[in-house]
């Protein structure tokens, strides 16, 4: 079985080596989709009966290890040195150093990596995380798949 839930959060970037408008300092309401696989547990009296996971819990564990770290922030790729420096001259300013350059792909990949981590298959119903679909927008998006 499969269970998605999705969540949103806004944050800005840029693509250094674009050619185009998305070199430019801009943002996004992104959205992130998080399929997760799993029997459905079978358990009378568990709050999780008929479920693979909660969606809450889906939820409460990506906003505080993923949503809530990326929202509101910039998300600067660390060879940006430019762009970092100067957020790094703004006092208290929120920022996320990546890595990678933050397109699509990147921060799926990111994502799925930071997640992967944290759906622990704690019914011994085989949890694991699937896919993690990261929207730029609402017309594009990029798929980080398990291996
Ligand atoms: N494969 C990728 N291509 C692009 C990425 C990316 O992450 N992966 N990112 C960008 C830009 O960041 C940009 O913000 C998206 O721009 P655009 O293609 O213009 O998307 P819009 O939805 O704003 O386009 P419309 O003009 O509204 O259709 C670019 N490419
Ligand atoms: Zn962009």
């Amino acid at each position: 079985m499969l269970i998605t839930r999705r969540l949103e959060f806004d944050a800005g970037h840029r693509i250094p080596d674009h050619q185009s408008q998305c070199r430019n300092l801009h943002g996004h309401r992104y959205a992130i989709e998080i399929t997760l696989s799993g029997e459905v547990i079978q358990r009378d009296g568990d709050a999780a009966n008929g479920m693979v996971m909660d969606f809450s819990d889906v939820k409460a564990l990506a906003k505080e290890h993923l949503v809530d770290v990326w929202d509101h922030a910039f998300l600067v790729y660390a060879g940006d040195t430019v762009v970092r420096q100067f957020l790094e001259s703004l006092p208290a300013h929120k920022t996320v150093v990546l890595d990678r350059p933050p397109t699509a792909e990147n921060l799926a990949q990111e994502a799925f990596r930071i997640l992967d981590q944290r759906y622990r298959d704690v019914y011994g119903n085989h949890l694991c995380l699937e896919r993690v679909r990261l929207f730029e927008t609402p017309n594009c998006w990029a798929d980080a798949l398990r291996a």
